[in-house]
């Protein structure tokens, strides 16, 4: 059974499609006949009360969609107008066949004028998974003019102006109020810009049989949440891992002291700290529970790195003399470990295979692991994470709304947890400590890389219901242990 959960690319979709259309009783024609039929009724279920709708047609099968669903409304009584850019008739011999059956049954249609008629609904069937560059001219005053109407927006399997393999957002794009996609839900509506534009969204399989998914895996996989067993009864602290938190250069103290905090509610038996001496004293007010070390030359740290399990390396780390060392005796010591902050810019600095790590890094220091630039990594998060990943050898983790998870010879996973909340000083830091804590507790990596991660968005959720704006990474720290016991048996 498909499920929004399991995402495809668009060679996969259109593979899909030619499966189907290959079954006996199904052709192109069936499918979008269905499309059009399952869009007019997911149109019905969130806008009962709709009496004038307008329809954006587009030149390809997209446009046939919206062609196929004019029809019903119509048939149903509604007032509908299908609007067409001038100079894009419909194109396709599937979308000519639909436009004339409507056009046939006496619909209203018109080439777009510059204004778009009063509806209470507006489709979007400008452009699907066929849209290969930026709308411009005609298009992309179509989508402005139904983004500015007050009208809530339904999108046919893509908002028009979304690349649907890679969630960016090449020029203007479709805001919609919900995106109903057809056969399988689409990779690049999971992650980045495209998360502002889809609205909630809904998969209408076009009831393609199971056997066309036969041997097809998805490409990226929505990340779900992990599960956790219960602690023994006789459980005691050196049984669920000690975490070595690992930075805090001068005037970065706060950064480490997140992380060790995150550690501790992730779960961890044990935490201790090594950082700039001067750091020790608040640590320990504002978290005894945790150990903290002054760790002034790199040879301190060695008996610490002895009695750790994991290593949460970089918060606040720095880049001077101080922490080179700290981050080269770190990584000699092959403890699973989470490459954050500072020491993501270290690595790329003097990059090395780390295929016990689990690298953390945001667009900006994704970008400088992989020599590019944030934009990007930002028009293909799936790709970056995933070169990372190849290039480096271990898990990666790549931040931001839909964070990626990915790793060599695994399926990607993507994050629907998390909110723009989350977008504070100290965020990052809170989700090493939990990665870090999970790797303590003898997760592998690419295991604690995705339950971390989910752990850490989903305690920011819980955190946002008092409000987004304002929320702190201290406040999602508070709502971890809440988070882990959701997930545990
Ligand atoms: N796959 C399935 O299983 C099913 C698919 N179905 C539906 O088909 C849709 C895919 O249809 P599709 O392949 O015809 O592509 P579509 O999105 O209509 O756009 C292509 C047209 O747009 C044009 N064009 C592109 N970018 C542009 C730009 N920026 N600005 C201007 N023009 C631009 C491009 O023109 P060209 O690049 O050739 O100039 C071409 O004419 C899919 O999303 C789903 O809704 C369902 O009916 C049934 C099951
Ligand atoms: N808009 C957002 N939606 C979901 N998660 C977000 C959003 N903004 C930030 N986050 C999450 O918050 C954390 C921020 O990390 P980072 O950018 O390293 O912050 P910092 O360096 O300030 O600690 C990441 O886990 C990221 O995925
Ligand atoms: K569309």
């Amino acid at each position: 059974m498909q499920s929004l959960s399991a995402l495809y690319d668009n060679a996969a979709l259109r593979e899909l499609e030619k499966r189907a259309c290959a079954e006996p009783d199904i052709d192109d024609t069936t499918l979008m006949r269905r499309a059009g039929q399952a869009a007019w009724r997911c149109l019905l279920e969130h806008w009962p009360n709709a009496r004038r709708i307008v329809v954006l047609a587009g030149p390809g099968n997209n446009g046939g969609d919206g062609w196929v669903l004019a029809r019903h409304a119509r048939d149903s009584g509604l007032d509908v107008c299908v609007v067409h850019p001038s100079s894009m008739p419909p194109r396709t011999p599937l979308a000519m066949r639909m436009a004339g059956e409507y056009a046939d049954a006496g619909g209203r249609a018109e080439a777009f004028s510059g204004v778009l008629p009063v509806a209470e609904v507006i489709v979007d069937a400008l452009f699907g998974i066929g849209l290969d560059r930026a709308p411009e001219g005609e298009t992309a005053s179509m989508i402005a003019a139904a983004n500015a109407a007050s009208s809530p927006i339904l999108a046919l399997d893509v908002p028009s102006g979304i690349d649907s393999e890679r969630g960016a957002v090449p020029g203007v794009a479709i805001f919609a109020a919900h995106t109903i996609q057809f056969i399988a839900a689409h990779i690049g509506l999971a992650t980045g810009a495209a998360l502002d534009h889809v609205g909630s969204r809904s998969l209408s399989t076009l009831d393609a049989p199971a056997a066309c998914f036969d041997g097809f895996a998805p490409k990226a996989e929505v990340a779900a949440s992990p599960r956790f067993p219960r602690r023994a009864r006789d459980s005691h602290k050196g049984r669920h891992g000690h975490v070595l938190a690992i930075g805090g250069e001068h005037g970065y103290g706060g950064a480490i002291l997140i992380a060790a905090e995150s550690a501790l509610r992730g779960g961890a038996g044990l935490v201790s700290v090594a950082t700039r001496a001067e750091h020790v004293a608040a640590l320990l007010t504002r978290r005894p529970e945790a150990m903290g070390h002054a760790v002034e030359v790199a040879v301190d740290l060695q008996p610490l790195l002895e009695h750790a399990d994991a290593l949460a390396l970089g918060p606040g780390l720095g880049r001077g003399e101080w922490s080179h060392g700290l981050f080269e005796a770190a990584l000699a010591s092959g403890k699973p470990c989470v490459v954050d902050a500072d020491a993501l810019n270290l690595l790329a600095a003097a990059p090395r295979p780390l295929p016990g790590a689990v690298l953390t890094p945001h667009p900006g220091e994704a970008a400088r692991l992989l020599g590019s630039d944030t934009a990007s990594v930002q028009r293909d998060r799936y790709a970056a994470a995933e070169a990372i990943a190849a290039r480096y050898g271990g898990a990666v983790v790549l931040k931001g709304a839909g964070s990626v998870i990915a790793a060599p010879g695994r399926t990607s996973r993507v994050l629907a947890v998390g909110n723009p909340g989350m977008a504070s000083g100290g965020m990052g830091d809170a989700l090493s400590g939990v990665i870090a804590s999970l790797l303590a507790q003898g997760a592998a990596p690419f295991e604690a890389a995705s339950a971390g991660a989910w752990l850490h968005g989903r305690a920011g959720d819980l955190a946002a219901r008092d409000g987004e704006a304002g929320l702190l990474a201290g406040d999602l720290i508070g709502h971890l242990r809440a988070a882990i016991a959701e997930c545990t048996a």
